[in-house]
């Protein structure tokens, strides 16, 4: 029996992030044909090829379903009182986090898992067809491991954050050993990598770069929360240890800028493979009511830069990749392309997956999502709209009409 095959056609306007399809990778009138979970034709829809089923995009935008890079989604309780005082005028801090450690301790398996659920599906009926999330309001080995299991049932790839704050009552010391050691050890089969939030009131240099270090002992790829609430060590210590993003980089000097850009010159020195992505995180910053990140800059010198939506009950109680990238254009200068980019394929390089779901702890994987293209996964968003413009000229508005997560209708 042949395969079933499904093209999509008349549609207006395809982003494809692949320039060798198109200058500006973008094409009009184009045509997408799906086979099993892959893209296997993309090209003029007068050119297209017969299939067995046809779905008439009748014009509008096709573009690659957002690439979530960034979430912290394994949690029990809300922390709206905590949102309201900050309206208020009070500052974001990092031990609120303790209030959700308590609540996520404190929850069933089968509450953690079904608030997944909800959370994912959310996401995906607003066009996410890749997510990343964490663990972090566990910290304990037991904890810590049951939400790295909890994640990898709906995540397509799991982070240990076990370095998110010492957990209240806790000796630092005998925390950092716990998580560099016992706790990593429990938890690394089930996570492509780990996470360390370098911050006053979380860890500092010498921590992060411990919790790095033990992490790349174990054959795992490395992230950094770094550069949130102040200027901090953090996008340093990201370049200097090969991590494949550095999130938040709220505070940058031109130092930091320009350490990133090194990191993706093919001049660089250093033995990484390849450079660190900048993933700035629009919602968080609105919602902590903090400098949003300076993406302009960082693209300017050259940095890869990834959106992601950061979504937790804490900084960022949303999934929105679509307000995200109409923030990153209204307020942080980019252009809508630049943005979709760094919301799909920015996102797909910071996750360096390969399509059989690997992370790359040195991030050479070609990503298999973040691109339409022959071979890609076929992780498609419609738009209820004639072009991506409209993700920024009409923000707010509910623009998603269909998504396909590996060539299978989601939403
Ligand atoms: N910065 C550290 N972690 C989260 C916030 C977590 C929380 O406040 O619950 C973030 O990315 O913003
Ligand atoms: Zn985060």
């Amino acid at each position: 029996m042949s395969p079933t095959s499904l093209l999509i056609d008349r549609i207006g306007e395809l982003t494809t992030n692949d320039e060798t399809l198109a200058a500006g990778g973008r094409l009009r009138d184009a045509a997408v044909v799906v086979e099993h979970d892959r893209i296997v034709w993309v090209g003029p829809a007068e050119r297209a090829p017969a299939t067995d089923e046809r779905f008439d995009a009748a014009g509008r935008a096709l573009l690659p379903g957002w690439v979530d890079s960034h979430t912290h989604l394994v949690f029990a309780g809300d922390r709206t009182a905590e949102f309201e005082a900050r309206m208020a005028g009070e500052a974001y801090a990092a031990g609120g986090i303790n209030v959700t450690v308590e609540a996520t301790r404190a929850a069933t398996d089968a509450a953690l898992d079904a608030n997944l659920r909800r959370l994912v599906g959310e996401a995906r009926r607003g066009g996410t067809t890749t997510i990343e999330t964490k663990t972090g309001y566990g910290l304990t080995v037991a904890d810590e491991l049951r939400a790295a299991r909890i994640a990898g049932a709906h995540a397509d790839a799991v982070t240990f954050l076990g370095a998110h704050v010492v957990p209240a009552g806790s000796d630092p010391a005998a925390y950092l050993d716990l998580v560099t050691g016992e706790m990593l050890d429990a938890v690394a089969p089930h996570v492509s990598a780990v996470d360390v939030f370098c911050e006053r009131g979380a860890f500092d240099a010498a921590g992060t770069a411990r919790v790095l270090a033990a992490a790349q002992a174990r054959g795992l790829a490395t992230r950094v929360h770094g550069n949130q609430l102040g200027h901090g060590p953090g996008v340093q210590l990201a370049v200097a240890h090969g991590s494949l993003s550095v999130d938040h980089v709220g505070f940058l000097d031109d130092t930091d800028i320009a350490a990133l850009a090194d990191s993706w010159s093919p001049r660089r020195g250093g033995s990484a493979p390849r450079g660190t992505v900048a993933t700035v995180l629009p919602a968080c910053d609105l919602s902590t009511r903090m400098p949003l990140a300076p993406a302009r800059a960082l693209l300017d010198a050259g940095v890869e830069v990834a959106i992601a939506s950061n979504g937790n009950p804490g900084t960022s109680y949303t999934s929105s990749m679509a307000f995200c990238v109409a923030t990153a254009v209204l307020q942080m200068g980019l252009t809508v392309q630049e943005a979709v980019r760094a919301a799909t394929l920015g996102g797909a390089i910071a996750l360096a997956m390969d399509e059989d779901g690997w992370t790359d702890p040195r991030g050479l994987a070609q990503p298999a999502v973040g691109r339409i293209r022959v071979g890609a996964r076929a992780d498609l968003h419609l738009l209820d709209a004639p072009s991506i413009t409209h993700l920024a000229y009409r923000p707010g508005m509910p623009l998603t009409a269909a998504v396909w997560r590996a060539g299978g209708r989601v939403a």
